[in-house]
């Protein structure tokens, strides 16, 4: 197999190829080619060879366009003036900033980069002198400001850094600015500032903006910003900036500046020959050494806006600029129209990691998978034939269940994955015809002595891939040593740059992207739009885009995408050309197995799913097994904290005749604790099989007392139970803490057995491990305000149940009604009726049921005087914050809250 060398030439509207035999195509661009055809087979152009076939030689830019733009013409004269560098000083720029971030920057958190700061080509002012070394990084969150919260642009922005899984909270420029630093340690919270609109940042109140900056310049923080709308007028003279910004304006052309320290992605070399979309362009003029110009454009012929500036008409005008600071120590950037134009995007991309000191951004590493499903499938007449491939490298034949086509001559040209011998959908077989399927698949491939990879496979539609079938898995693993797979399905197909990767039974699920190439798009008027969408999408359109933002994709196509109109080798020709010519990004194609490991390794925090609901999304609920039921699932859930009284409300609950807990575990008792631990791990058939099919008119609940205060749950239980109303109980948090002791002294736990309740309360960091650790697990819980707000981070307050522990224990048929209301339970039940004090427990029991067991309301000798002053003093705070925060939500404050001080 040669390498094949190629040439493109650019007309303003299309790249062409010329001479490029069809298969091979694929396969020149780094694409690994994974063919699956359950029916079928597979293809996969893995590893070092194909990356040795991708070898793209690009014209210099001359050749590429016509008449280039020359960026020293393009410069103002009007002081934006640099010294530009040579090709060599500039490979050598660009290979240094490489060099700096890379791998995943996320793996560098706590780790400060400086991006370009340090470059040898741009005297930029050295601020770090003046910057403490010891310093803390800012945590990896974007503060997005804008001015209107129902602008489209607050969604471009969003999803500008969610597809480049940047985290973000957006607020209303006129809004209070929230605390920068963290309540807990100070730390710095923001890595960089982004406003909508430079203008509204200039405009500031004085306090607010003051705060902004004494920021920024201490932690060397940078501002990002767009400008894009006129206020009043098309010119906006900012005098005392030394600034210009000329709106409205429709552009042709676009060149970045490549003495600018900033590039990473943006390859300042590639000039971009057409028209820029829209009319609502700005561009800078500047007469100060602060500004320097980072991507400049020339004004579109047919424009017939104000003509007043010479140097814009003149000489090409800057349509993106860098303020680096020396007046205030403030780096900023200040891009003319929205970051959604590819350019900008480009731009917004490097001018992030620039200004956070290469705390946020991406690795420039792209890896890249296409699979080919069915590949011998299909109408006849549409189907890849041999006249499809590159004869010197495929030959085809037959392979599968009756009725496709395989080549036998290609089998040793590719490696195979298979998945059903009859595309059958995993989640409507039992896991007997699931294994036989599989079986019969490999049966016959080893007949036709095809080499089939054992690493890899994907289902039919994604069926059993998530939501997770267990027998797929199963036979996965048992049958073929399959350890990773990848969807498009997980946790939901849109948006897709939401797509995450999990690990399940050891199967690595790796997310899948889309390219819009599917089954039945078989020529240019089919797909959606026709060639020209096509082509849009891989220049600077969707598909680009996935390129620039993903650095992990895998993508699906088709049989029919390979014959007739070869869209999928056009796609993938192109938009890997284009993505080479304007980027620096570096496309490689590991086989599956790599491209997983190195998914997980850049975001190890996905390894456990997040499980959510199938009942709630429709697509979902077409490949969910048909015995699973969306009534195994509780309506509401006491999620504790231990020690509350948590118990008797699950009993006195329980006697409700419309209200069914959940199964009683032999390990948990009447708990199911799915969400806090290990069982979380086994997906929610576990879950589901605590409760029974549904009842007319009863409700299912279950109660987990550790639910409360871990940090996970919260989270997982609303991703899987959004519609869950949740019950809390609130005691008086130092009562709760010493009946944590005693239960643990009646378990005879060898560490309380050891010690006092003083001693454990009193335990400091010099104690030994495991005091201290009981400490926390005994005072923790107790620390209601961080938790509960934990939990209204996920639910809407008014899913949320608060009950008085002091009045559950005194008076709980008042705590039963008021609860019977707030989970609309039919019929209402009078717990009057139900309930009577026993002198002798001391505590309600139900009058037909009796009373709680004899390890419930325990009879133990009062907290000694000494642990009660402790105990005064560690709740103080805590109990200062659940006051505030109840009063903000607008609750009653439990009695015991009341009056503790
Ligand atoms: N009716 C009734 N009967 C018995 N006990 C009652 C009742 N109402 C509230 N309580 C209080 O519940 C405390 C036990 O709390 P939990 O059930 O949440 O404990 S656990 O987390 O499930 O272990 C238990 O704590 P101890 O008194 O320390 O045993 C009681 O104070």
């Amino acid at each position: 197999m040669s390498t094949r060398r190629f040439m493109v030439w650019v007309n303003p509207g299309l790249t062409r190829m010329l001479s490029l035999k069809r298969w091979s195509v694929v396969k020149v661009f780094s694409v690994v080619l994974t063919i699956c055809l359950t029916w079928a087979t597979v293809l996969v152009l893995t590893g070092s060879e194909s990356i040795q076939r991708f070898r793209i030689r690009l014209l210099p830019s001359s050749d590429l366009v016509p008449s280039p733009l020359n960026h020293k013409d393009l410069i103002s004269s009007r002081g934006i003036m640099n010294t530009l560098p040579s090709d060599d000083e500039l490979v050598q720029h660009l290979r240094n900033q490489n060099g700096a971030l890379d791998p995943y920057l996320s793996d560098k958190l706590g780790v400060s980069h400086v991006v370009g700061g340090s470059s040898p080509l741009l005297e930029v002012p050295d601020f770090t002198a003046e910057v403490p070394s010891d310093l803390p990084t800012p945590y990896r969150k974007v503060l997005i400001l804008v001015e209107d919260t129902s602008s489209p642009l607050v969604l471009t922005l969003g999803q500008f850094f969610g597809q480049q899984r940047i985290d973000y909270k957006t607020l209303a420029t006129k809004d209070e600015l929230p605390r920068l630093t963290a309540v807990e340690d100070n730390s710095p919270k923001y890595s960089l500032f982004v406003f909508d609109d430079f203008v509204s940042y200039l405009k500031m109140p004085t306090s607010k903006k003051r705060v902004l900056d004494e920021y920024c310049s201490y932690y060397r923080v940078g501002i990002l910003a767009l400008s894009m709308s006129a206020r009043t007028s098309e010119i906006e003279l900012f005098s005392d900036l030394k600034l210009k910004i000329q709106h409205r304006m429709k552009l042709q052309h676009y060149k970045l500046e490549p003495s600018s320290p900033i590039w990473r992605v943006g390859k300042p070399a590639a000039v971009f020959q057409e028209q820029l979309p829209s009319q609502e362009w700005s561009v800078f003029t500047a007469s100060h050494p602060t500004y320097r110009p980072l991507a400049y454009s020339t004004v579109a012929a047919d424009w017939d806006g104000t003509k007043q500036d010479v140097n814009v008409t003149k000489f090409g005008c800057v349509v993106a600029i860098h303020d680096i600071g020396m007046r205030d120590q403030i780096q900023k950037i200040i891009i003319g129209y929205d970051i959604t134009f590819w350019l900008n995007s480009i731009v917004g991309m490097d001018a992030i990691t620039f200004l956070s000191n290469g705390n946020l951004g991406l690795t420039l590493d792209r890896y890249v998978q296409v699979d080919v499903d069915d590949m011998f499938v299909g109408k006849t007449g549409i189907r890849t034939l041999v006249k499809d491939a590159d004869v010197s490298v495929v030959h085809m034949t037959y392979f599968c269940d009756s009725g496709c086509i395989f080549y036998p001559e290609i089998a040793d040209k590719f490696i195979w994955f298979d998945h059903m011998y009859k595309h059958e959908q995993p989640h409507l077989l039992n896991a007997t015809l699931l294994r036989q399927s599989m079986a019969s698949n490999m049966e016959f491939a080893q007949e036709k002595k095809i080499p089939v990879m054992r690493d890899y496979m994907v289902t039919p539609h994604h069926s059993g891939v998530y939501p997770v079938v267990d027998a797929l898995f199963d036979a996965w693993v048992e049958e073929r040593g399959v350890v990773c797979t990848s969807t498009e399905e997980y946790p939901r197909y849109v948006p897709h740059w939401e797509r995450r990767g999990f690990i399940y039974k050891g199967v690595m699920v790796v997310p899948r992207q889309t390219c819009r190439l599917f089954t039945h798009i078989n020529t240019f008027e089919e797909y959606q739009g026709g060639k020209e969408e096509l082509d849009i999408s891989i220049r600077g359109g969707y598909l680009f885009k996935v390129f620039l933002y993903t650095p992990i994709m895998i993508f699906m196509t088709h049989m029919s995408n390979y014959a007739n109109d070869q869209l999928a080798q056009y796609s993938f020709e192109h938009v890997t050309e284009f993505v080479a010519q304007y980027t620096n990004l570096r496309m490689q194609t590991p086989p599956p197995v790599e491209i997983a490991k190195k998914y997980f390794s850049m975001y190890p925090d996905e390894v456990l799913p997040i499980w959510t609901n199938p009942c709630d999304y429709k697509k979902h609920m077409e490949i969910w097994p048909a015995d699973k039921s969306c009534d195994h699932f509780p309506s509401f859930v006491i999620v504790g904290p231990q020690k509350t009284g948590t118990t008797a409300l699950h009993t006195f609950l329980e006697a409700h005749p419309s209200l069914k807990s959940s199964k009683k575990d032999p390990q948990y008792f009447e708990e199911v604790q799915f969400f806090n631990n290990k069982n979380y791990a086994y997906g929610i058939d576990w879950y589901m099989k605590h409760f029974d099919d549904a009842e007319k008119g009863v409700m299912q609940f279950e109660k987990s007392a550790n639910y409360f205060d871990n940090e996970f749950t919260p989270q997982r239980m609303f991703a899987l139970l959004p519609n869950a109303k949740i019950v809390i109980i609130l005691a008086e948090p130092a009562r709760r803490a010493y009946s944590w002791y005693q239960h643990l002294r009646s378990h005879e736990d060898p560490v309380v057995m050891n010690y006092t309740f003083f001693e454990v309360v009193s335990s400091t960091e010099n104690s030994p491990r495991q005091l201290r650790d009981t400490r926390n697990r005994c005072l923790k819980p107790g620390e209601y305000a961080t938790h509960l707000a934990r939990w209204l981070k996920f639910y809407p307050r008014n899913q949320i149940f608060l009950v008085d522990g002091d009045q559950l224990n005194k008076d709980p048929i008042m705590t039963m009604n008021k609860l019977q209301k707030f989970i609309a339970v039919a019929p209402y039940i009078d717990y009057y009726k139900m309930l009577r004090f026993d002198k002798e427990k001391g505590f309600y029991c139900l009058v037909e049921q009796g009373c709680l067991s004899p390890n419930k309301g325990r009879k133990y000798v009062p907290m000694d005087g000494e642990s009660q002053r402790l105990l005064k003093n560690y709740y103080a705070p805590h109990n200062a914050q659940l006051r505030t925060l109840l009063t903000e939500l607008g609750r009653p404050h439990p009695r015991w809250l009341a009056s503790s001080t």
